[in-house]
């Protein structure tokens, strides 16, 4: 038993190394396993040698050594796949390896005898398979084999995997077998997205850095109640985004959409931001910017965004003294007064190192070459005082949409009452309609009476509340 096992490990390595036909292989495995078979019934004239001296120690030697002893003949290269690469003097996350691993879990998991198992998305009850470490598995290529391995040295963080072929697959592997690997790979990674919302944070070593939590947010363009034509065409325009990575080549912009969404508190702008995220299946980055201390910084969490992503501004106007109008260039601050944070429209001075995040800053930060990166991403502002803002932020082609979210109109109204009251039409309607169109009330505040908050409550009396309110601010806007 123990011989065959040997003879088939040796059968795999020597294919491995002298990247023989199978034919031939299988010759050269067998005739080590007879090797091997010799060497066992020779053992019990050899006392003085341990019991599990051939099984192990002559396999790990053959394994570890013979491909060395060999080595004018090996003809083997190896390509090793990293979790980590260099970038400038920091290390980030490495794409291909991750594309390799969903490559692999979705390819050759089936061969490997120890595996990992994780859910494929946050709730689904799928799982997705990935080699344990020192799993090997081969893939066919194009009439070529070449094997992979998993290394995790120490049981460290760093893991790599490790690509071997034979040297005559070279062009074959590099030009187009390890292309092949990343687009299936991502292709995978695509399927089993898990959406995250991600937010900035300076950790202990103060580099501003992203955390995130899995994105669960409910809100649709289904549950979003505007006005259907406005909706209509905002859908319409991120379809044509999503679909328009040629169209951007070929105008020569990077792939990148600014929206601007203003109205006052409680009309839909965060919950637009979730309904957009869900539609086109990205992720979100909510960038605080009170907590980003310099441009450098606000470059910096930019560039580690990734493609297919929402960067989110949230009220922008609320950034302290970060949105007001062109200021002159600051004076100096005095020698001890406490580091501000201020979005001027100079760049920061030697002297005045307090002001480390301005205006031009944020401009070169939303269209600057960062936003060259791979993928797409769209960046939202939102603000309850879109005059507050400085014109050159909002202009067209930084911000290429500017979306109102005003006050509930009666659109909305009969929207959020088959929503949440199950009706389409009431003997109600009539005068809510009426006073709507006098009383400035926000959807949020016309949700909340519409939601039915004991069993008692039904659509006669939400709407009945309803119109008590509307009824209230109708005489509250008159009297102003
Ligand atoms: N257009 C809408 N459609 C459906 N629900 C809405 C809409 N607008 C507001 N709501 C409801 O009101 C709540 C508050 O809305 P939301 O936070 O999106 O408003 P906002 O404009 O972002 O407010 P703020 O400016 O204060 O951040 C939401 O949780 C949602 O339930």
């Amino acid at each position: 038993m123990a011989s065959k096992g040997i003879g088939k490990c040796t059968e795999v390595l020597v294919k491995r190394i002298a990247g023989l036909r199978p034919a031939q292989a299988a010759g050269l495995g067998s005739a080590l396993a007879a090797l091997m078979v010799t060497l066992r019934m020779v053992r019990p004239f050899l006392p003085g040698l341990p019991r599990n001296f051939f099984r192990y120690y002559v396999g790990r030697l053959i394994k570890r050594y013979l491909r060395r002893a060999l080595g004018f003949l090996d003809p083997c290269l190896t390509v090793n796949i990293g979790e980590y690469s260099a970038a400038g003097d920091r290390m980030r996350h490495s794409q291909v390896y991750d594309q390799a691993k969903a490559y692999l879990s979705a390819r050759c998991s089936g061969q490997a005898r120890s595996l990992w198992a994780d859910l494929a998305s946050h709730g689904s009850h799928a799982f997705v398979l990935s080699m344990s470490s020192r799993e090997e598995v081969a893939d066919e290529f194009r009439g070529a084999t070449v094997w992979w391995q998993h290394f995790n040295p120490g049981g460290g963080a760093w893991e790599f995997y490790q690509l071997v072929f034979h040297e005559r697959h070279r062009d074959l592997v590099v030009q187009s077998y390890l292309p092949h690997v990343c687009r299936e790979g991502k292709a995978v990674m695509d399927r089993n997205r898990r959406r995250r919302l991600f937010t900035n944070y300076t950790g202990d070593r103060q580099i501003a850095s992203w955390t995130y939590v899995m994105f669960e947010h409910p809100s649709t363009f289904e549950t979003l109640a505007m006005d259907p034509a406005k909706k209509r065409s905002i859908m319409d325009d991120l379809d044509a985004f999503r679909d328009g990575k040629e169209y951007y080549t070929r105008i020569g912009k990077a792939w990148k959409r600014g929206y601007l969404l203003y109205g006052p508190p409680g009309t839909g702008k965060s919950t637009m931001i979730a309904a957009m995220a869900n539609y086109l299946d990205y992720d979100i980055y909510d960038i605080e910017l009170t907590s980003v201390a310099t441009n450098i910084e606000l470059r910096h969490l930019l560039i580690q965004t990734s493609g297919k992503s929402i960067i989110v501004v949230e009220d922008i106007d609320c950034s302290a003294d970060l949105t007001g109008k062109r200021k002159k260039p600051p004076t100096m601050a005095p020698a001890n007064s406490p580091p501000t944070q201020t979005l001027a429209n100079s760049p920061p001075t030697d002297q005045k190192k307090v002001t480390t995040l301005t205006l031009s800053g944020l401009l070169n930060a939303v269209d600057g070459l960062w936003s060259a990166c791979e993928g797409e991403r769209i960046i939202i502002f939102t603000t309850n005082y879109v005059e507050e803002l400085d014109p050159a932020l909002i202009r067209h082609g930084r911000m290429d949409r500017h979306i109102e979210m005003s006050y509930c109109c009666f659109e909305a109204f009969k929207f959020l009452a088959k929503n949440y009251l199950g009706v389409d039409d009431h003997p109600l309607f009539e005068a809510v309609k009426e006073l709507l169109q006098a009383a400035k009330i926000t959807t949020a505040d016309v949700a909340e009476h519409l939601m039915r908050k004991c069993a008692d409550d039904n659509a006669d009396s939400c709407l009945a509340n309803l119109l008590k309110a509307l009824a209230l601010k109708g005489e509250a806007v008159l009297g102003n």
